[in-house]
């Protein structure tokens, strides 16, 4: 709280205009009876202590007006230190109170007869006058506790603005810029003399002038900025400053991209896929999640491999979110969903201006995306020659080469591959660089089957039948035992994600709280009762046992490009004979 010596020269002025309009000394004191102001002869006591008691002390303790026109018989002056010696004839003096509290006392003295007079011929009037000059000084005190008050206010503000971790601008309704924060200005690299005074709809064209019949439509954006030597994507969002039911201007606050991302991983910490609700205990299983935690731990290039449905993307999920990287991106590709020619600038990005029809502001690829965090590169061994030649020189040179780029930018992305080809049959045949296939299987890690961990399958059932009938709203708690048996005996060739679609089917299926056999669909059916019979009738002719060979083996190697030559030699016969055989036994569409 400020006292009156705060406001000294403003006390002066007051005290100076009283003494031209009255013709009479004006002197003013603070709480501690020092003197801040006066005219005549207390012009050079300013400064000074008033005496140990006097007129003033009792007007400050008391809160109330003193009124003295006999200073030889009032009794105040009779037990005042300057009795016998004072030159004072006559005095009133008003306490200067604020809230209660007397900050001091604004007084009037005669020194003569005829200011004596005045004091004693307009008494009423003189102390009417008085009060209101009392009320004027502590009226100037609150003002600048007010000021003060908003000053400390606004330094609050600005050391929280200054401490957020985002970009903040204030303008008024016509983008006129009025406050901004440090990491506004560092964010788009734009000078003070630029945003004092500036615009925000010509400094950041992306931000469309809001219009209130829109508002909702247009309030948040993506933006893309790349001037000024900034390269910055992220999310924009207005708020309106509405004061007594008027649009003032607004707020606007910039999340860059990375950072939603970082936030979204950390929001969503609790539901993460991590090695433990990946569900099996199999021996083979238990084996492969050990291996994934000692690959989380380092940041060399992992491999996954396994035939489709066993769970590689999961697998690159749990170790991402196993490594220290878990707070930063994981940026998932699949190179065989997208077309070679638009997989280059999806990986890599591409500068404005790169190639006609490029986009402006340019392109940040999933690389960039990925910064500090996972790549995960699905399908890879559909990628094409070119690309894959590209991709070695990222993994070797841990820069990005961005089309159209001038400078290569330094990466830091743990990369993680998946296939469910086999990868060294395709850099046999020339489909995949070997050198790119070493860099990449750093850490291999092979996936089971499911027909290899028969024994997680009825955990698995369990798993989804919680997990669907919640899904769907449907009562299901349970499997009866034959479908149970059914389902284990089945040989899955689209491993988890074949059975998930089958619990799925059957929990909508369903019409009691356990899944029966009769829902579970024919073509899983057919094996456990073919694979039956077979026992019951223990002899099958040749011709059977052959087909049943041939269909296996082009089971196993359907996914491959050469899958006749590798049946073949599975076989132990002849490519030429194979093709009789599949003639014979009406196979040939295989
Ligand atoms: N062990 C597991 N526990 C629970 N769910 C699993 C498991 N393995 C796979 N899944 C589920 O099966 C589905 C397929 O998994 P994912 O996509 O990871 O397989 P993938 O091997 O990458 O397949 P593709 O090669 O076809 O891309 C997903 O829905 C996944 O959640």
């Amino acid at each position: 709280m400020n006292g009156l010596k705060d406001i000294k020269d403003d006390i002066q002025n007051i005290a100076e205009a009283m003494l031209s309009v009255l013709n009479i000394d004006v002197t003013i004191v603070d709480e501690d009876l020092i003197r801040i102001a006066g005219t005549g002869i207390y012009l050079d006591k300013i400064g000074e202590r008033v005496n140990g008691y006097s007129a003033f002390k009792k007007c400050l303790e008391e809160q109330v007006l003193i009124y003295i026109d006999d200073s030889e018989q009032n009794d105040i002056c009779k037990e005042c230190s300057n009795s016998g010696s004072c030159k004072e004839y006559a005095e009133v003096c008003c306490p200067i109170t604020l809230d209660g509290y007397a900050y001091g006392v604004v007084g009037l003295i005669a020194f003569n007869e005829e200011q004596s007079s005045i004091i004693t011929d307009n008494a009423k009037d003189l102390t009417n006058f008085l009060g209101k000059m009392a009320d004027l000084i502590s009226n100037k005190l609150k003002a600048q506790n007010k000021t003060e008050e908003l000053e400390l206010e606004k330094k609050k503000l600005e050391i929280l603005l200054n401490g957020m971790n985002k970009a903040v601008v204030s303008i008024d309704t016509r983008g006129n810029i009025d406050k901004y924060n440090v990491k506004f200005r560092e964010s788009f690299n734009i000078e003070d003399e630029k945003l004092e005074g500036g615009n925000i709809f010509h400094l950041l064209d992306f931000i469309k002038k809001p219009s209130a019949l829109d508002f909702e439509k247009y309030k948040t954006g993506i933006f893309y900025y790349k001037k000024q030597g900034r390269n910055l994507k992220g999310i924009y969002n207005i708020s309106e400053i509405v004061v007594k039911n008027k649009l003032k201007g607004y707020v606007i606050d910039f999340i860059e991209n990375k950072e939603a991302i970082k936030n979204y991983n950390k929001i969503n910490k609790d539901y993460k896929i991590t090695l433990d609700n990946i569900v099996g205990n199999s021996q083979i299983m238990e084996y492969t999640k050990q291996k994934a935690l000692i690959a989380a731990k380092s940041n060399s290039t992992v491999l996954i491999t396994g035939e489709s449905g066993t769970g590689k993307e999961l697998f690159a999920r749990a170790i991402h979110n196993h490594s220290d990287r878990t707070d930063y991106p994981f940026v998932a590709v699949n190179c065989a969903a997208i077309p070679d020619n638009l997989l280059e600038s999806e990986l890599f990005g591409y500068e404005e201006g790169a190639f006609t029809g490029a986009k402006k502001g340019g392109k940040l690829g999933k690389f960039e995306l990925a910064h500090k965090g996972t790549i995960f590169l699905d399908e890879i061994g559909d990628m094409s020659i070119h690309l894959q030649g590209k991709l070695l020189r990222v993994l070797q040179e841990r820069e990005l080469d961005k089309i159209g780029g001038k400078s290569n930018i330094f990466i830091d992305v743990r990369v993680i591959a998946a296939t469910n080809k086999n990868l060294e049959a395709l850099v046999k045949n020339g489909q995949f660089r070997e050198d790119l296939y070493y860099r990449l299987k750093v850490i291999p890690i092979t996936l089971p089957t499911l027909r290899e961990r028969k024994s997680d399958i009825p955990l698995l059932i369990n798993y989804m039948i919680k997990e669907y009938a919640h899904k769907l709203n449907k009562d299901v708690i349970g499997i009866e035992e034959d479908a149970s048996k059914t389902l284990a005996d089945y040989t899955w060739p689209g491993n988890v994600r074949e059975l998930q679609n089958i619990i799925e089917y059957s929990i909508n299926m369903s019409t009691s709280p356990l899944l029966t056999l009769d829902i579970i669909p024919n073509n899983i059916k057919s094996t456990y009762y073919d694979e039956k019979s077979h026992k019951e009738e223990e002899i099958r002719t040749l011709e059977d046992l052959e087909k049943e060979e041939i269909r296996k083996a082009f089971n196993k190697y359907k996914h491959y490009k050469k899958d006749k030559e590798l049946v073949a030699k599975a076989l132990g016969i002849s490519r030429a004979t194979l093709y009789r055989k599949l003639e014979k036994y009406n196979l040939i569409s295989k």
